[in-house]
């Protein structure tokens, strides 16, 4: 699979751009802030129906304007596929494949697998337990539709249970009956949800190891572990348990909505503990394993974006993409970097057709 046009209006920074894409390797090269990243992201828009970097519609439409458009025509599995991303201030985003509407952007979702190497993903470490939760859904889902759609019901009766937990506090009152109604259905879609991330990270997690070892040759010993309530205990008995608690904070405090991904380097957190470089080679092999995953399950190897790659990349851990690339592992792949030569040096090693675009 991969993409042969773009056509950008009033996305970001760009008033109008047209590309026409390499089938394997893209290099997108020009000064800082000349929107290297955001043609990134315009393919990342096509793919997931969202920005990577800012998931506010309204601040992707171009200063002083009222719409984006982002036009992509792809090639997968030889047919031509035609995906059109609209949104105007006031209105829903409309996202088209083929000119039909999708009823659902969850439809959407895993047709045209992608994965995006950023110096953002830092987030994954530093931030909060919710943006390691979205990086497992986001994998699980580009390659299983039903975890989305019991994700969403889940979501869904989690705030309805929420707003009858301040209703009851609001109103001083409480019906337990009521509230079984919301528990039964958390626990039926929480534990499908937490047997598909378990199954997920048993696979995962060695992929991720071995990514691990090969970009880094050091010996220190990364894990990564799932961390769930669920892990010890029904969420129906943790729902009963917590009723009291979640009474008094007014929402649910258990379930799968606190579930969390543990990193450690020699058995300490790698947020307090990793070097920048270890925690770099965490992020990326996370990266590289998410790929490997998404291209076993959806048996189509992904789009790949490496957003700065350079800056962040030692020249070790480059030449460990360059000979996976070489060793035709990747399908596309696009490249962002402020030194022309620099990129052009590198690709130039790699036995494959490639395209330099001058932003
Ligand atoms: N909604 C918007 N309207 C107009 N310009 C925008 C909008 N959103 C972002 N920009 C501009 O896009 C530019 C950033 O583009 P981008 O991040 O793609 O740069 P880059 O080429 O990747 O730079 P770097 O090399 O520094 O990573 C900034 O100048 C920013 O002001």
């Amino acid at each position: 699979m991969f993409l042969k046009r773009l056509s950008l209006v009033n996305y970001k920074n760009f008033d109008s751009k047209n590309l026409d894409f390499d089938p394997t390797i893209n290099c997108l090269v020009g000064k800082n802030g000349i929107g290297k990243t955001n043609i990134l992201d315009a393919i990342y828009h096509l793919c997931f129906g969202k920005s990577y970097f800012n998931p506010v519609a309204t601040q992707n439409i171009k200063h002083g304007t009222e719409f984006f458009m982002i036009d992509g025509e792809f090639e997968k599995n030889d047919r031509e596929e035609k995906i059109v991303c609209s949104f105007k201030k006031g209105m829903k985003k409309v996202i088209k494949r083929n000119g039909k509407a999708y009823d659902k952007f969850s439809e959407h979702i895993g047709f045209l697998p992608l994965v995006i190497i950023s110096p953002a993903d830092r987030d994954l470490i530093v931030e909060g337990s919710d943006t390691r939760r979205k990086f497992i859904d986001g994998v699980i889902s580009q390659s299983d539709k039903a975890y989305l759609q019991t994700l969403i019901k889940y979501t869904k009766i989690l705030t309805q249970r929420n707003s009858l937990l301040k209703y009851f506090s609001v109103n001083r009152t409480f019906d337990k009956d009521a509230l079984s109604v919301y528990d039964e259905q958390l626990h039926t879609f929480g534990t499908e949800i937490f047997k598909k991330r378990s199954q997920f990270l048993e696979s995962f997690i060695p992929i991720f190891q071995e990514q691990y070892a090969n970009i880094s040759k050091k010996e220190e010993g990364v894990l990564l572990a799932y961390q769930s309530k669920l892990l010890e205990n029904s969420l129906s008995d943790l729902l009963t348990n917590s009723l009291e608690k979640d009474r008094a904070l007014q929402y649910t405090s258990v379930g799968i909505h606190k579930d969390d991904l543990d990193f450690t380097i020699d058995g300490y957190p790698i947020k307090k503990f990793g070097s920048q470089g270890q925690q770099k080679s965490f992020l990326i092999a996370l990266k590289l394993a998410q790929f490997h995953f998404i291209k076993e399950q959806a048996k189509t190897t992904p789009i790949l974006l490496l957003d700065d790659i350079f800056d962040k990349l030692d020249e070790t851990r480059v030449a460990q993409i360059v000979a996976l690339v070489n060793n035709d592992e990747f399908g596309q792949l696009f490249i962002s970097d402020t030194h022309a030569d620099r990129t052009e040096k590198v690709v130039k090693t790699i036995n494959q057709s490639y395209k330099i675009f001058n932003l």
